[in-house]
């Protein structure tokens, strides 16, 4: 007898944008974010027996996430998709967990004529800094916060030796390589009892975004990087230090490769860092482009390592 083992349905990729007028200092401010509402709850018979009575529908779902972004601030998102998922869970008695997914997207205010435009903004990256809020009518209110999409490279100060070798390996050991990564970077926040608990910790929520994504920059930038594994270890353990209110923090980083291309230079390309390969263009009039002359490669997409972890306190 099939059984239905697990359900949740909801509105993804809901768009919305608000804008902040504050007409004393003649200042505009907005905020674009990209929302995704799953519930789960008493939800079975709709699948099983065609019986919508306890459907939320996921059109409703889209029109309560603009109501609720214009009854409430939408800054910092943490608060926004808890007050969200806080309502679902609070509203119908049927549904038991409310997930609440922000995106928040880069609108970086321009400098015109050396002043700050009051209503004049630039996407400044693909970075986002995304929420998830789940409210749980069991356990409370979890939060994650997360850095997304932040592409970082360093040209020098990245090696990666000493690593496990057999008969199925010819990386060589490499002391000097570029690094370059997307950096995906979460703190999720101890679990809060009530809605009035993430409102007090609203000041932390800002204060925390900043310090990852300075710490995560930082560290990138002036570490003598051993392995991506190493580095990020070690901005999860600063993060917890700085951020005493957040249990764990995870990142997961993609090591973004810059390769050879050509078949005649296959043997080359294995025999490199995967990760630090160089065009040898000597069959063009003796071009000099490797070792110390190295300075054209060749970025590739894939495949890429990918590297993940978690440390808690
Ligand atoms: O920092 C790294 N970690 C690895 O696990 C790895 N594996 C690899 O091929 N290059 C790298 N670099």
């Amino acid at each position: 007898m099939p059984q239905l083992s697990a359900a949740q349905y909801g509105k993804d990729n809901i768009r919305v944008y608000k804008v902040h007028r504050d007409e004393k200092a003649g200042t505009q401010d907005v905020v674009e974010m990209t929302v995704c509402v799953l519930l789960q709850g008493e939800i079975e018979t709709s699948y099983t027996e065609a019986d919508n009575h306890n459907v939320v529908a996921t059109d409703t779902m889209k029109q309560t996430t603009y109501i609720i972004a214009k009854q409430h601030p939408v800054n910092p998102p943490e608060l926004f998709a808890s007050i969200l998922a806080d309502h679902f869970t609070a509203t119908y008695p049927h549904i038991h967990i409310a997930s609440v997914k922000v995106k928040q997207h880069r609108w970086t205010r321009m400098t015109v004529d050396g002043q700050p435009h009051p209503h004049s903004f630039m996407r400044d990256g693909s970075e986002t800094r995304n929420v998830e809020a789940v409210s749980s009518k069991a356990d409370g209110l979890y939060v994650r916060s997360a850095i997304a999409g932040l592409l970082v490279l360093k040209s020098t100060g990245s090696a990666f030796h000493g690593f496990y070798r057999n008969e199925y390996t010819s990386l060589a050991e490499v002391q000097d390589r570029i690094l370059s990564t997307e950096v995906d970077c979460g703190w999720k926040w101890n679990t809060f009892k009530t809605l009035k608990d993430v409102e007090s910790t609203v000041p932390k929520f800002d204060e925390a975004w900043k310090n990852a994504r300075q710490i995560t920059l930082e560290l990138f930038a002036k570490e003598e990087s051993p392995s991506v594994q190493n580095t990020m270890y070690k901005m999860c353990e600063e993060i917890l230090k700085l951020v005493p209110e957040v249990k764990a923090v995870d990142y997961s980083l993609p090591n973004k490769h810059y390769f050879e291309i050509g078949e005649q230079h296959r043997t080359r390309l294995r025999s490199l860092d995967c990760a630090d390969i160089l065009v040898d263009l000597s069959w063009h009039k003796g071009l000099k482009n490797t070792g110390k002359d190295a300075e054209v490669y060749a970025p590739q997409s894939d495949p890429n390592g990918l590297i993940q972890c978690t440390v808690s306190r």
